[in-house]
């Protein structure tokens, strides 16, 4: 017998686990325009505005700010040393990395530090930020996968788009930090322990209020890439 995956993605998430009904659920669509949004078309074709792309990072730095706490979050309340552990070394590679993509594409762009510093919020970066910091108020270990599984596995959906790298630093490396091997087993990792600290949620009622938060999180991802266009003619 064959049968074909319903989730189109290079990670292993069976449809009829937590996190595949999740994926599967409500938001399915959203999901699905988010990862094929004219941004990231634009993006692999090298052919996005320089002033779109700047605002859209002054934006996502942002939106890092808050995933950083969710992280320290995660350090601080993952159930088990081995998880802690991988929280912490992701931490490292982000402040490497991750920052330093960040300030290299500031500076070709031109965006200067008191621009990028402490921008108003966009629409989508405001809910997120507030999604995210309640997440980490929360202080509960499901709360915060569910906002990184998001957030991680969406980004990689589009990131493994099947196309050629651009050109320019800017527009190819917001593309390599979000795929190939390393970021997907941060991705699997996150989903698998999403899926095994779900029945434990599950058990303790709070299921519809995490299939909540999925939800919000997965409408933000696609408002974060429609706003980022808001004010910009074609
Ligand atoms: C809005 C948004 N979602 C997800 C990611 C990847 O974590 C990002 N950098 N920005």
């Amino acid at each position: 017998m064959t049968s074909t995956n319903p989730i189109q993605t290079t990670l292993t998430v069976a449809p009829d686990s937590p996190v595949g009904r999740l994926r599967l659920g409500r938001s399915a669509a959203q999901w699905d325009a988010a990862v094929g949004h004219r941004f990231v078309d634009e993006l692999f074709a090298g052919s996005i505005d320089d002033g779109v792309l700047a605002g859209y990072l002054v934006q996502d730095y942002q939106f890092f700010d808050a995933f950083l706490s969710m992280l320290g979050g995660c350090v601080a309340h993952a159930d088990r040393l081995e998880s802690k552990l991988r929280f912490a070394a992701q931490l490292g590679m982000l402040a490497a990395d991750e920052d330093g993509y960040f300030q290299q594409a500031f500076t070709q762009l031109g965006v200067p530090e008191e621009q990028w510093r402490d921008p108003e919020l966009s629409r989508a970066a405001a809910g997120f930020q507030s999604e995210m910091y309640d997440a980490v108020a929360q202080a509960e270990y499901a709360d915060l996968l569910v906002m990184l599984v998001i957030a991680e596995w969406l980004y990689l959906d589009w990131g493994e788009r099947d196309a050629e790298l651009p050109e320019r630093y800017v527009h190819s490396e917001w593309i390599e930090l979000h795929r190939g091997e390393a970021f997907a087993s941060w991705c699997q990792f996150l989903v698998d322990e999403l899926n095994r600290v779900w029945p434990a949620a599950e058990a303790a009622g709070r299921a519809a209020e995490l299939t909540a938060r999925w939800e919000r999180a997965v409408a933000l991802e696609l408002d974060f890439f429609d706003v980022t266009y808001e004010g910009h003619a074609d």
